[in-house]
Parts: structure tokens; sequence; C-alpha cells
């Protein structure tokens, strides 16, 4: 790394499942510094894969919250190494992996106040855990929990009204039935409970940092309307919970200045300003820059999309958050387990595994497919939860095999027409200065990215989201020093470098698919009949 030249600057942090990542970013919005620290390659003495512990029934998954506290320790101790001037850093901000939950012992917070700048943080938190392996999302141990806290709310659709998503065993509030219920004893020796997010903003703070809105949407425990906790929920959960977890605050809340612990042990100002941490992806959303009727996909192993909300429409499917950045408005996430590797099937089985050939057929190939329409899940697909190829012709008569070309372009309007369909079911429209941002492997294929154009009728930019979470929270850190200037987020990040046009809509795109939606929505409720039973 170059010899850094003293500059102003905002730090984003990132506690994700893999590892813990920092950059700092200048006030001309500049990326000049980056390092990370990788669980399972840097901390090897914590045994993890993928940065986390799935255990031996396959659904219960943890991390060690002192592998966390670690790799924050070996971050600082590197910067501090390579000179960097922490001197000039004016507020610092950062995400956690959404879900995942930290349990401080009785007694914790008096530690986290007097920490001594001669040692390392983890030599000092070692008794602060009452739980020591924290559950994160990829825990799927939590089903009767779930079925308990829907009953007790009247079920699935109220939850999902009540806290933006009906209950998933990755949500915290089902993590936390779970320990009450199965470790009793832990859970009356916890004084507080944080998201990984405000477990990380706790350590900068050197005190229990909120819970922000934003994140605290991935509980099953915050009204999102109301954006306060939700007591039906809280009680259905475990006792005392409200106490355990403090209250929620604006996700652009400055909830503190750092402790005095890293003034003295890395030359931090004094006035460096604590920005609260939110979710992994409401960061990456800031980092992309997501505006009011943008939508971003990812296009990867799953396919993930992001959707800014003013008005949602919560449903049995997908996730609404508070919006980390506009705070009357939300945002989405909506998850397509078929992505890459069915594109990856298609394209082996029906361009001889090749992508130019995959091109050459979607470029030799009209908008609407003459009719044609295909769904294609070879797992059981999350949104919505149907398995198998299924595809029509133009009279909506089932057939068994389109021709190659029909094929691939059948696969991937299909993939963009549900994206679309499921979009609006959650309240999305598609507006005159809608942007869509593509992001992930599939978004360096310009041939997919015009079908997505023409699907949504609106043009496509790509971005590099590489960092986008840890760059979303040095934006973010930026935003709060302008807290109660009423400074809008977008006027913060105006500088920042713009997102690359990739495709715009094919002209008489909208009319082909406005009349393919209806078509391809009705054939998608036609297959859920036939492969579900009937409606609960
Ligand atoms: O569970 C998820 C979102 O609901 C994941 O994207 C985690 O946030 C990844 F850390």
């Amino acid at each position: 790394m170059a010899e850094h030249v003293a500059r102003r600057c905002c730090l984003g942090w990132d506690f994700s499942t893999q590892q813990v990542k920092v950059v700092a970013v200048d006030a001309e919005l500049n990326v000049f510094y980056e390092d990370s620290a990788h669980f399972d390659r840097d901390l090897l003495e914590f045994g993890t894969q993928g940065g986390v512990h799935v255990h031996e029934e396959g659904l219960t998954v943890t991390s060690p919250v002192l592998m966390w506290v670690r790799a924050l320790d070996i971050i600082l101790e590197r910067m501090k190494a390579s000179g960097f001037d922490f001197s000039q850093v004016l507020a610092l901000s950062g995400a956690g992996q959404q879900h995942g939950s930290v349990y401080w012992k009785a007694g914790a917070s008096q530690v986290l106040r007097s920490l001594s700048p001669d040692l390392p943080l983890h030599k000092q938190l070692q008794a602060c855990f009452s739980i020591s392996d924290s559950p994160v999302w990829m825990d799927s141990s939590t089903t009767a929990q779930c079925r308990q806290l829907e009953a007790a709310v009247g079920g699935a659709q109220a939850l999902s009204c009540l806290t933006g998503s009906r209950a998933y065993e990755r949500f915290t509030g089902n993590q936390i039935a779970k320990i009450y219920q199965q470790n009793p004893e832990a859970y009356s020796h916890t004084e507080r409970i944080s998201l990984v997010s405000s477990f990380a903003a706790s350590l900068f703070l050197g005190s229990y940092s909120p819970i922000d809105c934003s994140d605290g949407s991935g509980m099953n425990l915050l009204q999102i309307k109301d954006k306060v906790w939700s007591r039906v929920c809280l009680a259905a959960c475990a006792p005392h919970l409200e106490e355990k977890l403090g209250s929620p605050v604006p996700s652009c809340s400055v909830v503190g200045a750092i402790s005095s612990y890293y003034v003295q042990r890395y030359g931090f100002p004094p006035g460096c300003q604590v920005v609260a941490f939110t979710g992994d992806n409401p960061a990456s959303l800031a980092g992309m820059r997501l505006e009011e009727g943008d939508i971003a996909v990812s296009l990867g192993t799953s396919d993930t999309l992001f959707l800014w909300l003013q008005e949602p429409m919560p449903a049995l499917e997908g996730h609404i958050f508070c919006n980390p950045v506009g705070s009357q408005h939300y945002m989405a996430l909506l998850c397509f387990k078929n992505g890459s590797l069915m594109r990856e099937k298609i394209r082996d089985e029906s361009a001889s595994c090749s992508w130019s050939e995959f091109s050459e057929a979607l470029r030799s190939t009209e908008m609407g497919n003459g009719g044609n329409l295909g769904f294609y899940f070879d797992v059981m697909e999350i949104t919505p939860e149907i398995i198998g190829r299924h595809r029509f012709s133009a009279e909506n008569h089932k057939v068994p095999a389109f021709p190659r070309d029909v094929e691939i372009r059948a696969l991937i309007e299909g993939q963009f027409m549900a994206k679309r369909i499921h979009a609006e079911g959650l309240g999305y429209q598609v507006m005159p200065k809608t942007k869509i941002l593509a992001t992930g492997g599939a978004s360096h294929n310009r041939d997919i990215l015009q079908v997505l154009a023409d699907v949504f009728g609106a043009p496509v930019y790509v971005i590099d989201t590489a960092n986008s979470a840890c760059v979303g929270s040095a934006y973010r850190a930026f935003h709060g020093l302008a807290a109660g200037t009423d400074v809008p987020f977008s006027e913060v990040v105006r500088l920042a470098p713009p997102p690359r046009l990739a495709a715009t809509p094919t002209p008489g795109a909208s009319q082909v698919y406005e009349a393919l939606l209806p078509r391809y929505a009705k054939l998608e409720q036609r297959i859920l009949s036939q492969t579900q039973g009937p409606p609960e």
C-alpha cells in the first residue's frame, strides 16, 4: 500500500459471514485504503469453514463471537503498523451480517466502558458473553419457534404485515426464543442482546449501541411502520426482552463518540463520531446509492433483488425492511434461488457450453419469444415455491421442449418477468426515473442485460459491488456528520463515481411485456396450484 497522505476521511466496516473488512473513504468519496481479516485464513484457532460452524444436526449454524472481536484487533493493528493516520477519521459506521445475534453477559457494559488501551480487545472481552457461539443467518433450527411466533400474532401474513416478513428461521426473534427455551440460564445471565451490526458499533462506542431500524427489521420483532418493538412479538419470544434489546434508533443516528480506548491506543480523534451500524444488505443499498424507484439486481448463484419502496405491501415472500437512508421509506429483498446455476445449465444444454452462443441465441430471437414462456427451477425455488421445468406455447399449451434458441430466451425472459412480477407484488413500481443497477456474474453479459432492460422498460447500469456494504457504511458515516442538517443522503454521495449505462429498452419493449407479464403470472399460479395442495 503506498505511503498514506493524511486526509480527512470516514471509515466503513463490514462484519460479514467470512471476514471483517474496512475501507477508508476521503471527502471526495475516493476509497484510498482497504483491509480485511478473513476468519478461515487469519483466525485458524477458531476452526471455522466459511466463517461458521455447521453443527452436527445440520440445522444449527453459529460463529464464535470472540473471532469477530479478534478480527477487529488484527485489522486495527495492521492499520497502525502500516502508518494509517487515524487522527484524520471524522466518523465511522459499519454493517453486519443480518439476523445474527450477540449475548452480552451481566457486567459486560462495565468492561466495555473501562477498556485498557494497553491490551487488545479480545483479551479484555473474553468473559463478556453469555453465549460464546452466536447464531448466524445460515441457521435453520428454529422452525418450532417460527410457528409459535406466527400463532401468537394471528398467522404468517399478520406477522408479515406487522414486521415486514413472515417468520423465518434465521430471523433474530426466533433465535432468541430458542436460546430462552433451551438455555434459560444463559438467557437470564444476559444483560444485553445485540445484532452483529450493533455489537460491532458497541465495540467502537465502549458502550451498548442501539439497534438501528433497518437491521432491526430482520428480527420479526420490529413494527416496521411505527418503528417500535412489537410487544406481542417480544412476549412471544422471551421475557424481559425489551430491556435486553434497548430502543431502536433511525439508521442515520449518531450513536456517540468513539471510545477513549481507540483514541489512546490508535490515535483516533476524541470527536470521531460513530454512526449507527446496520445490516449488510441495507448498507449495500446505500453503497449502490439506490434511490426512490430504483431496483438493484444481483445476478449471482441466487439472484437477489434490492427494491426501494414507498408503500410496501408485506407478503408471504420476500422481506421488507425500514430503509437505511430514507427514514420514511422502505427497502425490500427478494431472493430467487435458481440464478446463475440455472443459466449455466441451459447454456451447457442449449448453447454448447458457450456464452457467446448463448448471447447469439438472445440476439437472434425476438422480444416476447413468439409467445413461448418457460419456468426453469431445477432446485426448489424460493420465489415462488415451485420446482421443475415448465414450458408453454403461445396458446398456453404445455410443451415438452423448445428449440435451442427459444429455450434460451424463455429462460432469461422468464427469470426477469418473475422478478418484475414479484417486485410489484411487494409494492414496487417502475417509475419514469427508474434505474436498474445490475451486479454479479451475469451482469457482464450485455445481451442478458438487454433483456433485463426490455422486461422492466428501464435503463440498466452496471456497478461494482465488491465493497458495497463497506463503502455504503462510509457513505452513511459522512451522512451522519450532516445529522440534524436535513441534508439528504443522495446529496452527501453526489460525488461518488456514477454507475455505467449498459442497456436501454428496445423500442416497443413495453408493449411486448405489458402483454406477456399477466400471462406469465397466471401460468405461474397454474403451476403453483398444480404442485401445491389447496390454499390454507
Ligand atoms: O439472510 C440474509 C438476508 O436476509 C443474508 O443476506 C445475510 O444478511 C448475509 F449476511
